[in-house]
């Protein structure tokens, strides 16, 4: 698994600056969620309005933007793309404008006298520690300091990379805001923390692994359940002993607290193990989650590509009453916290649903058939080319599709490689068969999207086929401070259609004068 270092960027919101011009640090309290604005009515804030206000910009790589953080600079460009390609109605969420981050892998460097927690300088190996960091959930600042105590108690040796010895490489903080027995109001800001310790050895036998332990106990005594201040929700260890950059290893370990890592996005209980993928930003997920499903028809065939442990399939699932979900990932780590999140599920639910352990890029126009709508959610770099052409063909794949389901019967379409590969290394979940699992290929794409660039590509290559017009397109702010956003945009089949709008006002016009 290739993971790379931090907390990289995505998205935005609705402008909410709650700081003031001032250069008070932003308040550690949750803001509530603004509804969406078109991009024209996002008024030009005073600099400070929404500025970081962290000590640690410039030399810490993680932002690059230090005002206006409720208007990323791409939003222009994105505005102008989506309105050049037929959408004119781009809205954007700001979001969350601090403390938004809930999940960060962070560098161990220094001494065990004065250790480093952090990110890398920009374009360097040097870590630099950041305790105020303005963008992580003020928890995971508050568990990074308790981490440095133990690291100092116990005299814990952290990564020198030249030589590849100490004991702590990296470590991941994830916040859960899962605890039902708060009101909703205080669950944001009273988020635990999963702690995985990435230890420089092959496993928990491995000499050095009593100060391991040690860490991991006094992480939990000062900071687990029964602490004066509950911050730690468990402790795990991932054992690493690569010399290359890739921050985990094959091996976890679940030392203390809860194995399990619930949390509440998109109107459902999911289940996050630390090596599965997770959104870093919790409430724009949800956020974004909750406008997807709108898209989505009732008792639609869902295809979900790069779905990671399921929550976009499995939101959909439970919200919109789908036939059929089918989740396509390549990290087969995410299975297990898939199968867990489906135990959650309401008993409503009564959708087939499956997970197959698979490389989307790989003869992907099987995974397409059968489905009405897909979505899909690629890493930063966007889709593979053989995706793309799968979806810039997709009528032939449906002619296809039709000719041989008139010509076969069904113990044939047993023989076809996805539905063999759906048996093996796959999760099969209710017994409801898609419609027309043949015939159908989708009739709705969307696209979330936190590479920019990436996504302009592909949705010029998409366009270019006449397949698939754009029909609505939607920015969040998942990543203030950066360069980035999360861009949800949904496509329809076929070339785009002239709007009805000039017509029908000649009309009303002529109807008028006449
Ligand atoms: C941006 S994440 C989205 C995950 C999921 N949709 C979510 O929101 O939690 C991208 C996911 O694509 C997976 N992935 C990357 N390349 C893939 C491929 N070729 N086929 C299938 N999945 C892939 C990654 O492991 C990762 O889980």
């Amino acid at each position: 698994m290739t993971l790379r270092l931090v907390s990289a960027p995505p998205s935005f919101s609705l402008f909410s600056c709650r700081a003031t011009a001032s250069t008070a640090l932003p308040p550690p309290t949750p803001t509530p969620t603004p509804a969406p604005t078109l991009i024209s009515s996002i008024p030009q804030s005073p600099p400070l309005t929404c500025a970081l206000h962290c000590p640690h910009f410039q030399s810490c790589s993680g932002c690059t933007h230090e005002f206006n953080l409720h208007r990323p600079v791409i939003l222009d460009d994105a505005t102008n793309f989506f309105r050049k390609h037929g959408v004119s109605d781009f809205t954007f969420d700001t979001c969350k404008l601090w403390g938004w981050r809930c999940r960060a892998k962070l560098a161990v460097r220094g001494s065990s006298t004065e250790p480093l927690i952090g990110l890398y300088e920009e374009g360097t190996h040097n870590v630099v520690d950041i305790p105020q960091c303005q963008a992580h959930h003020p928890n995971i600042n508050a568990a990074v300091e308790l981490l440095r105590r133990g690291i100092i108690e116990i005299g814990v040796e952290p990564y020198i990379e030249d030589e590849g010895t100490g004991d702590l490489r990296y470590v991941q903080m994830a916040v859960t805001t899962y605890n039902t027995s708060l009101p909703a109001a205080q669950r944001y800001k009273n988020g635990k923390v999963q702690v995985t310790l990435v230890w420089n050895s092959r496993n928990e036998n491995s000499p050095g692994s009593d100060k391991l332990n040690a860490l991991a106990n006094f992480l939990w005594k000062n900071g687990g359940q029964r602490s004066r201040l509950h911050l730690i929700h468990s402790v795990w260890a991932n054992f690493q002993t690569s010399t290359n950059n890739i921050i985990f290893g094959n091996k976890w370990r679940h030392l203390l607290g809860e194995r399990d890592f619930w949390e509440h996005v998109g109107g459902i209980d999911v289940s996050l193990a630390p090596s599965s993928f997770g959104q870093a930003n919790t409430r724009a997920f949800d956020a974004l989650l909750r406008r997807l499903q709108k898209y989505v028809p009732y008792e639609s065939d869902v295809a979900d590509l790069y779905a990671g442990a399921g929550v976009i399939g499995l939101s959909l699932a439970a919200t919109r009453k789908c036939r059929s979900i089918k989740c396509i990932e390549i990290n087969k780590e995410s299975k297990a916290s898939f199968e867990k999140t489906i135990e959650r599920l309401p008993a409503t639910v009564d959708s087939s649903i499956t997970w197959h352990h698979a490389d989307a890029s790989k003869e992907p126009f099987l995974w397409l058939l059968g489905s009405d709508v897909v979505v899909i959610d690629p890493p930063r770099k966007g889709l593979d080319a053989s995706l793309i052409d799968a979806l810039k063909n997709i009528s032939s794949v449906e002619r296809k599709a039709f000719s041989s389901s008139g010509s076969s019967n069904s113990s044939q379409e047993e023989k076809r490689p996805w539905v063999l590969r759906a048996k093996e290394d796959s999760v099969q979940i209710g017994s409801k068969p898609p419609t027309n699992i043949a015939q159908s290929v989708p009739q709705t794409l969307i696209y979330i999207s936190c590479g920019w660039e990436s996504f302009k590509e592909d949705c010029k290559s998409l366009l270019s086929s006449k397949a698939w017009y754009l029909e609505k397109a939607h920015g969040f702010n998942f990543f203030p401070g950066t360069q980035s956003i999360e861009v949800l945009a949904v496509f329809k089949r076929g070339p785009q259609k002239k709007k009805q709008g000039k017509k029908k006002k000649k009309h009303l016009q002529g109807a008028v004068r006449h």
